[in-house]
């Protein structure tokens, strides 16, 4: 007989598989237990589909009554483009349901638990909680903040430098970390680079894993629009692209790049500011943006606090050289106190290299 905590680990272990695909809806997993045994599990594949809660109760059909029910997030108590998981949970003559975390969606949050206990069933909230809150972690923020949970990626030598002063960064870290950058890259509805990195990168920013992979939106902040015609994100058609420009850009350059078929957004300013920029980004109901840099772009994510996570992959090589292009660049402080306090949330070794994922800690 599994404990209840190896159910619901089952059920966590859904929600982790189903990471991604989901979006913008949490990924969810959901276990049921009839008389010892598994009688019915699942998990929300996509958006717009049936719940998890719906595809484990389908496996269970009629014999559901008396059983017990896992399920990673609160069931949900509204009709968005399904019927509510709680009516049906009740319908089926579920008797105990434990839940890992509540739902922080207005819509649904504490009324999905409300309705099951006035309907006489026991509910349990908090059995593997953490790990159901780190899974969905970036949607919990975005229903929040409606905008999306930025994670800054960057790939440094020991000594802090992510270029040579040529602009040379082939490569800096593995074949294996450079695959879990990919993983990430499927993990986030959107990628963001400066135009400094497409004119000497010309990346493709697509999430090129074994298995496939989700390619995110690509976020271009080009400021003038001096993006190349030729490159790979305006011409190779391999995932929605967004060029982000201010008030002086060429109008004609941005006819053209509308012309091919590619999304200009210009802001009213001088420069791209990046508040507005996440805000706009929420309103299309990005719910995750994976900041790949360069060094610019990361000085302004990271001195302005607006990064939820930072990766940070250090390979085993040491540059140097003044004139290197390091992490951060910006203003040079006096005293150590006005560095960005950050905390070490989690550090593994990925073949050769390092990898670091740190959060943002109040100054
Ligand atoms: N130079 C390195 C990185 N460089 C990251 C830059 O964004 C580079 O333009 C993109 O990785 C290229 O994108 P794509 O593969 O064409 O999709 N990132 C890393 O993780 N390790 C490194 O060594
Ligand atoms: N994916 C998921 C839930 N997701 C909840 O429902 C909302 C999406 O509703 P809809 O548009 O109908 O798919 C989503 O924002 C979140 O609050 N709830 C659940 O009971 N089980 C599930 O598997
Ligand atoms: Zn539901």
């Amino acid at each position: 007989m599994l404990g209840s905590e190896a159910y619901m680990k089952l059920a966590v272990s859904m929600a982790a598989q189903t990471l991604g695909q989901t979006s913008p809806n949490p990924s969810v997993g959901c276990v049921i237990v009839k008389d010892g045994a598994v009688a019915g599990m699942g998990a929300h594949l996509k958006a717009g589909t049936e719940h998890a809660e719906i595809h484990a109760l389908a496996q269970v059909g009629k014999n559901a009554d008396g059983a017990d029910l896992y399920v990673t997030l609160e069931p949900c108590s509204h009709y968005g483009k399904t019927p509510p998981c709680a009516e049906a949970i009740i319908a089926a003559g579920i008797s105990r349901v434990f839940i890992a975390v509540l739902d922080p969606n207005p819509l649904v949050s504490g009324k999905g638990m409300e309705i099951l206990q006035k309907a006489g069933i026991e509910v349990n909230v908090g059995l593997c909680a953490e790990e159901a809150w780190e899974i969905n972690r970036m949607f919990f923020y975005f229903i929040k903040h409606k905008k999306p949970f930025v994670t800054v990626k960057t790939a440094l030598t020991l000594d802090g430098k992510s270029a040579s002063f040529t602009g040379d960064s082939k490569w800096i870290t593995s074949e294996e970390a450079r695959m879990d950058v990919h993983e990430s890259r499927h993990l986030h509805d959107a990628i963001l680079t400066g135009i400094n990195t497409v004119n000497k990168d010309n990346p493709l920013l697509t999430a090129r894993l074994p298995r496939g992979g989700r390619n995110p939106i690509r976020i271009i902040l080009d400021t003038s629009l001096s993006i190349r015609e030729d490159a790979n994100v305006l011409t190779d058609k391999n995932a929605r692209t967004i060029v982000i420009c201010a008030k002086n850009a060429s109008i004609d350059k941005e006819k053209w790049i509308s012309s091919q078929g590619i999304q200009v957004k210009r802001f009213p300013s001088e420069s791209i500011h990046l508040e507005e920029l996440l805000d706009w980004l929420g309103e299309l109901n990005i719910i995750s943006l994976y900041v790949e840099g360069g060094s610019k772009i990361h000085t302004s994510f990271i001195r302005g606090g607006l990064f939820q996570e930072l990766h940070c992959y250090l390979a085993p090589k040491i540059l140097g050289g003044n004139q290197s292009i390091p992490f951060i660049g910006g203003d040079s402080f006096e005293r150590m106190e006005q560095s960005t306090p950050i905390e070490f949330s989690h550090v593994e070794r990925i073949g050769p290299d390092i990898k670091i994922i740190a959060k943002p800690l109040a100054k």
